[in-house]
């Protein structure tokens, strides 16, 4: 693909991560999106676009096509990836951001439809070609990856801030707890589903939750790979998270001083992806912030000689941007490839 051709992606899945993809494209001068798949009703799904969007007169709804100033995306009302026909789109990549098909013969139903790659919004559930997060491990990515997963946005934050301590400091072994807003698949009111904890309403509790982010940490940090244990608390509020990462470093001399420097000094190689946060600030705070980590220079506290505890904000839009970025860094790899 010629560098100057937008780059044509499809999404199946057009909720909170989809809608945000597709706002972000019909900003950008290079990704156009030109096909949706999603279970809802096409004026339900325009609907909700504009009501969470800053300009919703930008987006207009013509039979079944949502239009902007930018592009046309036709939408299709298909709930699994074998059904969706991607070649009749030309697409380069598919996000499939429905959080539903995980695993790998799913993501191959993609494929076989035509979708060149198919990247997950989320982890993965089988081994797949490449879990990219770009600044890290995007200098890894190959042309000939067809399965691919940009990790989660709690992943992303993770890797981040573990990718810039590390390179500083030596890390023994650790453990992140993200304090997470509630999302969609738990329920308002207490209500039978597969897991206990999450059957109960996300509106009323703080929810002890697993978090799958330290089983695949090794794939983008192979040098911590089991030595950091993840788990999630869901919080009953719409939007932004908080990671607490507490780690037992291997010096006894590190000081909160210095791991607030690492990151500050790092931070201006990661522009508009990682921050640093002096002031006070709270989760409503970082809501709209498309920073895939906001290090909160503020929550840094040490126990005793080696355990040294770090807090860093983050929201879904970053990871939405984040989505984009490996949309990006691929067709890089396809131009560089059709160049040579
Ligand atoms: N938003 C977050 O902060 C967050 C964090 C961690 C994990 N997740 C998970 O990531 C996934 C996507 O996140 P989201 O916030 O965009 O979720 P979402 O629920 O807002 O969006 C999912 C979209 O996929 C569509 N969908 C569901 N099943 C489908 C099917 N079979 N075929 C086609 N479309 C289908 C839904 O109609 C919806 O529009 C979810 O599983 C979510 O639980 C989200």
């Amino acid at each position: 693909m010629a560098q100057h051709q937008p780059i044509r992606v499809g999404i199946m899945g057009f909720g909170q991560t989809g809608r945000q993809i597709y706002d972000l494209a019909s900003r950008s001068d290079d990704v156009e999106v030109v096909a949706i798949a999603d279970i809802g009703k096409a004026d339900i799904l325009h609907y909700l676009l504009c009501s969470e969007v800053s300009d919703p007169g930008r987006h207009s709804l013509q039979g079944n096509f949502l239009v902007n100033p930018r592009f046309r995306s036709r939408l299709m009302r298909i709930d699994t990836p074998a059904e969706m026909p991607w070649d009749m789109f030309g697409v380069d990549m598919v996000i499939d951001s429905t959080g539903k098909f995980r695993d790998g013969a799913a993501m191959r139903d993609h494929l076989d439809n035509g979708a060149p790659r198919v990247l997950l919004r989320t982890l993965p559930v089988d081994t797949i070609d490449r879990i990219v997060i770009p600044g890290i491990n995007g200098g890894e990515a190959s042309a000939a990856d067809r399965m691919i997963s940009a990790g989660s946005a709690t992943t992303t934050a993770l890797c981040l801030l573990l990718h810039i301590l590390s390179a500083r400091f030596g890390i023994e072994c650790g453990s992140m707890t993200t304090v997470h807003a509630y999302t969609s698949d738990q329920a308002l009111q207490d209500y039978a589903g597969s897991d206990y904890r999450r059957s109960r309403s996300a509106a009323e509790n703080i929810i002890p939750n697993s978090h799958e982010a330290g089983l695949w940490l090794g794939r983008v940090l192979p040098a911590l790979d089991g030595k950091i244990l993840t788990s999630a608390l869901n919080v009953p509020i719409h939007e932004g998270c908080l990671l607490d990462l507490n780690l037992v470093m291997a010096d006894a001399g590190v000081t909160p001083e210095a791991v607030n420097d690492a990151v500050r000094e790092r931070a201006a190689d990661f522009p508009g992806v990682v921050g640093v946060a002096e002031d006070p600030i709270v989760s409503s705070d970082v809501i709209g912030s498309a920073y895939s980590l906001l290090f909160d220079a503020r929550g840094t506290i040490k126990a005793g000689d080696h355990t040294i505890k770090c807090l860093g904000w983050y929201e879904n839009l970053g990871h939405a941007a984040r989505l984009l970025d490996v949309v990006r860094l691929y067709a890089g790899l396809d131009s560089k490839e059709e160049a040579a």
